[in-house]
């Protein structure tokens, strides 16, 4: 049956669609805004979150899709897929809870039926770094669906998680480079309180597990705290006449070795190197490296968020992201921070 029906901005059930024709028949009011969160199940609050700025993003009058669809053409293990969790009754109450107006659940066949497409995106070099070379094909077959679906969908706007930084900016690159004609908005991770990135995948981690997984979170923060307190030593040695004070009194009382060791912090890069910060992460890695369980580094790395190449060690202005991916057991996980290099007032 066709669902022909506009639905109010009001929280309660979204409508239920599971096939194009269904999208099709929702009617958009006149003017109002579609904006569409693309989820692939499972909902927590990352996700609640996505909804709740898609529902202010587009006003009272506007319109809020999540779509529900594990994609088969992103996974490269079958068991990944297999074992993907599905839950679309509570994830009905989860969207509609937070807004959404309607949520659309295709099956396999319904977005791919003529079998597995011959014709994809591909996701280019960028597609390749991190993420991508971890999981080969993965960013051409999420970029193959992300297109699909806002063809199906039609939104003015379409949101997306910072957790997936990589998979963000290549969604981003991909509608500017074919000209899509869709707006891209980043929403920023939510976090347990323990620091730990919200992701379906936590379900799957014991309790020991989920121990060893916050290394992923601390790691990311120790390596923003050691860029913070260089930049405020840096700051204080520069902007403040009590540190060539302190080193003329030391030097005074034949303390040249304190001296000078204060002159080096002084002169310590502004923002603190990028070595130095991947360092910082990694002593928290290599730590949990040796946890039980043990935490099994894939990569971490410190990259250009134009095109998540590496930043160079000589780069000490510009923005920069901390990528980390993870295993624990048999639980893959990924974490990242938005950085500043260098970034002195
Ligand atoms: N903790 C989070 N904070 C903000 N956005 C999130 C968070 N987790 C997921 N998202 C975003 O929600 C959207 C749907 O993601 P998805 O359904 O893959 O959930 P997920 O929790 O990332 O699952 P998994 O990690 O198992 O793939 C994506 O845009 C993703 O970036
Ligand atoms: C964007 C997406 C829904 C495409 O399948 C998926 O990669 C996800 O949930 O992040
Ligand atoms: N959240 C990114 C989708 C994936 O892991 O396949």
């Amino acid at each position: 049956m066709t669902a022909q029906r506009s639905v109010p901005a009001a929280l309660g059930a979204p409508v239920l669609l599971r096939t194009a024709a269904e999208l099709d028949a929702l009617r958009r009011p006149a003017g109002a805004r579609r904006v569409v969160v693309m989820t692939m199940g499972a909902l927590h609050e990352g996700h609640a979150t996505l909804i709740r700025t898609a529902r202010s993003t587009a006003g009272p009058a506007g319109q809020v899709v999540v779509t529900v669809f594990v994609n088969p053409l992103q996974f490269g293990e079958a068991a990944d897929l297999d074992r993907y969790p599905r839950t679309l009754d509570a994830d009905l109450a989860v969207a509609g809870a937070a807004g959404a107006d309607a949520v659309f659940a295709p099956s396999a066949d319904e977005v791919y039926p003529g079998g597995e497409p011959q014709v994809r995106i591909t996701a280019g070099p960028m597609g390749e770094r991190l993420e991508g070379a971890a999981r080969p094909g993965h960013f051409d077959g999420m970029l193959t669906v992300v297109a699909k679906l806002l063809h199906l969908t039609r939104p003015d706007e379409a949101l997306y998680g910072q957790k997936d930084a990589q998979q963000l900016a290549l969604i981003r690159r991909m509608v500017r480079d074919l000209n899509f004609g869709v707006g891209i908005t980043g929403v920023p991770t939510v976090r347990d309180p323990d620091g730990l990135a919200l992701s379906s995948r936590n379900r799957f981690l014991a309790r020991e597990e989920r121990r060893t997984a916050l290394a992923l979170p601390r790691a990311l923060f120790a390596a923003r705290d050691r860029l913070a307190a260089q930049r405020a030593l840096h700051e204080r040695a520069t902007t403040t006449s009590a540190h060539a004070d302190r080193v003329a009194g030391l030097a005074a009382l034949g303390e040249i070795r304190a001296a000078a060791d204060t002159q080096a912090v002084a002169l310590a890069r502004p923002g603190g190197g990028p070595a130095a910060v991947r360092a910082a992460a990694r002593l928290v890695l290599d730590d949990a490296a040796r946890e039980q369980p043990p935490l099994a580094l894939d990569y971490v790395a410190l990259v250009d968020p134009a095109d998540f190449t590496e930043i160079p060690d000589d780069r000490d202005q510009g923005d920069a992201i901390l990528a980390v991916a993870a295993r624990v057991g048999a639980t893959r996980l990924i974490d990242n921070i938005p950085l500043t290099l260098g970034a002195l007032t």
